[in-house]
């Protein structure tokens, strides 16, 4: 009898027939998040799960009786219980390396964006007000040359920093947990303590995982260190900053402006204040989001659940669950 797999994203048909080879087939297909109710009622007769936003805590495993492997089409998994997935057997995996090269894009992107004002820019001229030429109150700064500071530097800061290297002749330096000295050798991109980091950047990026040691990791007395010429960009998780310290900070004007793709809450609030602020590029956690790469992590997430399903090692499997 082949096992069941429950799919809670709407998937591409090439990944539905892909899966369907091998396993039964139930699909979510709707963009809005299966209720937790229900996932909690059906989950009992599932092998295995496949989703991205599904909350895989204590409560979640203690119904899924059957669950031998659960797979994010993402590769930040903090919406899974780590301790609690220790505990249990399922096999958890995730999508690294597909989308490196799509979030560095954005990130790129945003760094732009918010330097170069381009949001605000084409809203002034799509509103008439382009009668003469822009004055100084309108200019924005440069990205080549100056020093972006990258803080987690793992699979996509790495990508970043290539960009930031070979394309805008940037200084890199970063902080992370371990020193990655073949990237330092081959990038020309140097560690230095997030004291340092954050008191001489020009541009921070964000882009460790949320985790409990990164829970409001860049918090007040972490904005107050920054220059208040810095430009600050989050593109890894809305939690890893305390979202009130950076609007105070962009308020008072200790940091000079921020670009944003990941909020603590998600969809973001409309009252946010971060949303009325003409020196924040916003973004709706679009990092991985092209056509290409998001099939690509689907088809990935699928090949992680038929490897765990079918007793072979998965591609991807979360390695500090192994
Ligand atoms: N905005 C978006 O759409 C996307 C956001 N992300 C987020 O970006 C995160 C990073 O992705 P990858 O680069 O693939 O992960 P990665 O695991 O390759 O890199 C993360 C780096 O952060 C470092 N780190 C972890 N905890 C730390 C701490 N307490 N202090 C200092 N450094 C620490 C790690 O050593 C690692 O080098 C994901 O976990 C996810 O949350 C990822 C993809 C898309
Ligand atoms: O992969 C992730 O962690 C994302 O945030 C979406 O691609």
């Amino acid at each position: 009898m082949k096992k069941k797999v429950l799919v809670t994203e709407p998937i591409p048909q090439t990944v539905i027939d892909y899966l369907e080879n091998e396993v039964e087939l139930e699909r979510w297909d709707h963009s809005e998040k299966m209720p937790r109710e229900q996932l909690l009622e059906i989950i009992p007769s599932f092998h295995g799960l496949i989703t991205s936003k599904d909350k895989i805590d204590q409560e979640f495993l203690t119904r899924a009786k059957q669950l031998e492997a659960v797979s994010n089409i993402s590769v930040g998994y903090d919406n899974f219980d780590v301790e609690a997935l220790k505990a249990s057997k399922i096999i958890a995996t995730h999508t690294p390396y597909v989308l490196d090269e799509t979030v560095a894009d954005l990130i790129f992107g945003l760094i732009l964006a918010t330097a170069r004002r381009i949001p605000e820019l084409h809203q002034y001229v799509r509103n008439g007000k382009w009668t003469q030429s822009v004055d100084s109150s309108l200019f924005g700064h440069n990205v080549h040359h100056k020093k972006l500071g990258i803080i987690g530097m793992g699979r996509i800061g790495e990508k970043v920093a290539r960009r930031a290297k070979l394309g805008f002749e940037m200084e890199v330096s970063y902080y992370n947990r371990r020193k990655r000295e073949t990237v330092e050798k081959s990038l020309g991109v140097y560690y230095e303590e997030l004291e340092n980091l954050l008191a001489t950047s020009d541009f921070i990026l964000l882009m460790t995982p949320l985790t409990k040691q990164t829970y409001h990791l860049i918090n007040a007395k972490a904005f107050q260190k920054m220059k208040h010429t810095c430009f600050f960009i989050n593109a890894a998780r809305g939690a890893v900053v305390d979202e009130k310290a950076m609007i105070q900070a962009l308020e008072q004007g200790d940091i000079l402006g921020a670009g944003i793709d990941v909020y603590e809450q998600e969809p973001v609030d409309l009252e946010n204040p971060l949303l009325k602020m003409d020196n924040v590029v916003t973004l709706p956690h679009i990092g991985s989001a092209t056509a290409e790469t998001r099939e690509q992590m689907k088809f990935f997430a699928a090949k992680n659940m038929l490897q765990a399903l079918n007793g072979e090692k998965p591609d991807a499997q979360i390695k500090e669950l192994q």
